[in-house]
């Protein structure tokens, strides 16, 4: 059903979107021209979850969540959003959702603060920002020109300026990109404690790892349609990606007994290392108990499970930046 004529996905009164649905879409398609740039999308988010969205470049990501946001209209399909609509009730959706700005959006000699007091006045009823930056470890940046913080400061600040209406749900975009190691496990401490307070946290990444840590659950979009839906690893036990074991051994290894092995789909042996690709449930004990009952020394055993990344390749046949073929 098209948005605006008639009870949209999610909208008041719907059933499905008491209590545990963030918002949902249903069907939602996006052309620019010849360009389908979402294609048939149906999927919800939970309140209080961190749902993240992950596709090659050009999937169709941010025109997915413009739609959400309101920002985009969408040509079919519905959408609700916290039980409304983001087409006809836009005023309503901006004073509960919270959208991360980008760093060129503020002049470049503004305060901290004044840039709280600016986002706090297009609201009627604003966070208090200084609770907000207190809780983001900000507290003595009030007086501080966002040009002269660290990286990882200014991302915290544009974290504070996408929650200064105290949203029910809030949009990051590439929250991470660029940051150090260290600057990137304390932002995502920040955003499990949004997530934690309460808060639906929509994180779009380019980042396997990020997406792979911080989200309960992860939609793969490839082509304007996701691909896959659920948690890290829902996603890779769906998509039976292989993972190996390796070790070496002295002597002669039990090729023949691990090959025999149920759910080992290959044995490699190169120079005295043996590698056995699989993926059933019970694979790491099945490999082990075939090297316990050997009388050889067996040494340096590793264990590679499948990530995030196997399935995304997997799945899109692609690399996250590049869109070329893998
Ligand atoms: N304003 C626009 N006009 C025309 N085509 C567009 C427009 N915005 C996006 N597109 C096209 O729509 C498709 C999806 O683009 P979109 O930006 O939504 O993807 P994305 O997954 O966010 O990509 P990226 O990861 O590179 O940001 C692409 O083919 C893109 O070229």
């Amino acid at each position: 059903m098209r948005s605006g004529e008639g009870t949209a996905f999610c909208a008041p009164g719907d059933e499905g979107c008491s209590g545990s649905v963030a918002f949902g879409c249903e069907n939602v398609v996006k052309h620019y021209g010849e360009v389908r740039a979402v294609d048939g999308v149906s999927f919800e988010a939970h309140r209080g979850e961190i749902f993240g969205i992950i596709g090659p470049n050009g999937a169709g990501k941010t025109t997915l969540v413009e739609c959400i946001e309101g920002l985009r209209t969408h040509d079919s399909g519905s959408i609700g959003v916290l039980g409304l609509d983001p087409q006809r009730q836009t005023r309503l959706v901006r004073e509960r959702t919270g959208v991360q700005f980008q760093t060129s959006a503020l002049p470049q000699r503004m305060k901290v603060g004044e840039a709280l007091d600016l986002f706090a006045a297009c609201y009627e009823q604003p966070a208090d920002w200084r609770d907000l930056l207190a809780r983001l470890g900000l507290e003595n940046k009030t007086g501080s020109y966002v040009e002269t913080l660290s990286g990882g400061q200014r991302q915290r600040v544009f974290i504070a300026l996408a929650l200064v209406n105290d949203p029910d749900l809030v949009f990051l975009d590439e929250l991470t990109t660029g940051l150090d190691p260290q600057a990137r496990l304390a932002i995502w401490d920040v955003i499990r404690d949004i997530r934690d307070g309460g808060t639906t946290v929509v994180l779009t990444t380019h980042l396997m790892e990020e997406a792979e840590r911080l989200c309960d659950r992860v939609a793969i979009v490839d082509h304007g349609r996701i691909v896959a839906l659920g948690t890290v690893p829902e996603l890779i036990a769906a998509a039976e990606v292989e993972g190996n074991m390796s070790f070496a051994v002295d002597g002669s290894p039990p090729l023949d007994r691990l090959r025999a092995l149920p759910g080992v789909s290959y044995v490699e042996h190169l120079e005295g290392r043996v590698v056995v690709h699989g993926n059933s449930a019970r694979f790491a004990q099945e490999v082990m108990g075939v090297l316990a009952a050997v009388d050889e020394r067996v040494h340096d055993l590793r264990s590679e499970q499948p990530s995030l990344e196997d399935v995304f390749l997997e799945l899109t046949g692609r690399q996250m930046r590049e869109g070329a073929p893998a």
